[in-house]
């Protein structure tokens, strides 16, 4: 069974407000992104890995991060959308022809360990679509456009969804295409699928699978690198 993984790097991180994509930040002295690339490089299951990158940024990405650390997985670096959901569809569409399971991954979560895809490829073998997703700590409240609370939904139905998503080809291609057609933007894949009207399984993951988005995530995550057992990580 082919296997192919999409990583998708081609945001611009504003709400890091560093100089430099937060991709590129140093973390125990190797870029973020190298992390997320080479949890799924080390599984001799996935046979391609795509990155997704924003056009000013490809060049930097193959040298400095995929050539520099010999990630050889790396079979092509595709040019990024506007929004997430159009930098995922690039990837999809740039997998080997005879992929038969993709799992679709954020750069920017460099904490997932090779356990957790492992179990993520298992399910979505038999499910056809899986998110991997922790349950939530907080409670959560809806509200209205005053911050006043409408409801506040039972926790022990409420996980927090991360990445890899793990699906059929055909059918999270065809979610997307759909999506497309409607004009309908998700800020994760599944929902693309469930929307779709397909069941998707949730795989628990780890606390640990964070998305680095603002500057006190690089607080965790340094403290995080230090606790990480590396042989189940890169
Ligand atoms: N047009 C986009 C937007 C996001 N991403 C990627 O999707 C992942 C999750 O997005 P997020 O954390 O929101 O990253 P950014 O969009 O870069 O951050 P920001 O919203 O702060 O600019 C990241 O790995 C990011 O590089 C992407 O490939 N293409
Ligand atoms: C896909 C995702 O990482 C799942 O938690 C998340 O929804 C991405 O959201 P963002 O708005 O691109 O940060």
């Amino acid at each position: 069974m082919y296997i192919s993984a999409v990583i998708v790097a081609g945001g611009k991180g504003r709400r890091m407000g560093s100089s430099i994509n937060k991709i590129f930040l140093d973390l125990n002295g190797k870029p973020l992104l190298y992390y997320s690339i080479k949890a799924f490089e080390g599984i001799p299951e996935i046979d391609e890995i795509i990155v997704v990158s924003s056009k000013e940024e490809m060049k930097h990405c193959q040298i400095e991060v995929i050539k520099k650390f010999g990630l050889n997985k790396v079979k092509r670096i595709v040019e990024g959308g506007k929004e997430r959901q159009a930098s995922v569809y690039n990837g999809l569409m740039a997998v080997d022809k005879r992929c038969e399971i993709v799992l679709i991954h954020d750069g920017a979560r460099p904490f997932i360990s090779r356990s957790i895809i492992t179990k993520g490829i298992k399910e979505a073998k038999i499910h056809k679509a899986v998110g991997i997703a922790v349950p939530v700590k907080d409670t959560i409240k809806v509200v209205d456009e005053d911050n006043f609370i409408i409801n506040t939904p039972e926790r022990k139905t409420l996980w927090g969804i991360q990445t890899p998503q793990i699906f059929d080809y055909e059918l999270i291609t065809m979610a997307h295409k759909k999506a497309i057609e409607d004009d309908f933007i998700g800020t994760d894949d599944c929902v693309l699928v469930e929307r779709c009207g397909s069941r998707v399984k949730l795989v628990e993951g780890s606390y640990k699978n964070i998305k680095i988005t603002t500057p006190e995530d690089l607080i965790i995550a340094e403290a995080l690198l230090n606790t990480l057992d590396m042989d189940n990580y890169s």
